[in-house]
């Protein structure tokens, strides 16, 4: 049986993110930038790391068995891959853009020369709507080629929009994509490593996003605090030495905790904790 094939992305915007993922994941992950393979025995599974442009080729082909990358990079590609879990980093949206004050709205976009590098979600969208325009392919760097007089409009991601704004350009219409780092395989593939894999990487983002929270309260209010900590699969409520009161064990968002702190405080609730939750499986 081979070990589990995995792409990461080498460098660029995706990279010590994923990396960050799969270490807290339990996984090895290459000391050199410039190992471009690693073998994780103990875990049996290998790495890749490669161009995020062309990670999503190597998984819908087959040649890889799971990759991270970025959403619209894998819709770019037209790859046979599947979107399996989205990865909470790398957020960006993907916009058109303009010199400022020149174009309103998408149907601005006839008969303009469009300058991008992810020519694939570009022809997608301008078919959709039936807009006629010409789709200059440019590697990166396109804020440029509408000073350079190769384009009058461009489509590219943005992520704080500095580059645009250093540009003299501002973006219209609504935006094409919502774009984020996801976790992709090809698809109908539903190996168990693969799940193992999946699992691994969920439990971490949970454990991001999660932290656990304990506390006593009066059994009598009981229904009432446990409508404010309902937990993930439900939560745990141990008996006290203490006559009439209850210890209540529960995950709850790491974002808006402490809200939650001040409501249970409200109804009674004392020895309120929190601890951060290191991994899980759920
Ligand atoms: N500020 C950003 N710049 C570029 N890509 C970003 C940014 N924020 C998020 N991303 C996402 O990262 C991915 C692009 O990563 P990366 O920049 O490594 O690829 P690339 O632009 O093709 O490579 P390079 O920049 O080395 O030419 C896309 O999915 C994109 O949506
Ligand atoms: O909205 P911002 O925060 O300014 O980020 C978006 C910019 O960053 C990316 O460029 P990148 O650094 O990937 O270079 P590239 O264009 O050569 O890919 C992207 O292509 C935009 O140019
Ligand atoms: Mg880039």
């Amino acid at each position: 049986m081979s070990r589990l094939k995995i792409a990461i992305p080498n460098k660029g915007a995706l990279s010590a993110a994923a990396t960050e993922i799969l270490r807290e994941s339990g996984y090895r992950q290459r000391s050199d930038s410039k190992e471009l393979r690693l073998v994780d025995a103990e875990n049996d599974v290998e790495f890749f790391y490669l161009r995020p442009r062309d990670i999503a080729l190597y998984v819908g082909e087959g040649t890889l068995d799971v990759g991270i990358t970025g959403r619209d990079l894998l819709l770019d590609s037209g790859a046979k891959a599947d979107e399996v879990l989205p990865l909470e980093f790398g957020r960006s949206t993907f916009r058109f853009a303009g010199p400022r004050g020149s174009y309103d709205e998408l149907a601005d976009l006839a008969g303009t020369r469009i300058a991008t590098s992810y020519v694939g979600i570009v022809e997608s969208f301008l078919a959709e709507r039936g807009i006629d325009a010409t789709v200059v392919r440019l590697d990166g760097a396109v804020e440029t080629s509408i000073q350079l007089g190769v384009a009058d409009v461009i489509a590219d991601v943005v992520e704080t929009g500095t580059t645009l704004r250093r540009a003299g350009l501002e973006v219209f219409g609504e935006p094409i994509l919502e774009s984020e780092a996801v976790l992709i395989t090809r698809s109908g593939n539903g190996s168990p490593a693969f799940d193992v894999f999946r699992r691994r990487v969920e439990g971490v983002l949970v454990a991001r996003g999660y932290v656990m929270m304990d506390y006593d309260i009066e059994t009598a209010k009981l229904d009432a605090a446990l409508a404010v900590t309902p937990g993930m699969e439900g939560p745990t409520v141990s008996p006290l030495q203490r006559e009439g009161w209850v210890a209540v064990r529960a995950m709850v968002r790491r974002d808006g905790a402490q809200r939650l702190m001040d409501e249970l405080w409200e109804l009674g609730a004392r020895a309120i904790l929190l601890t951060d939750i290191h991994a899980c499986r759920i």
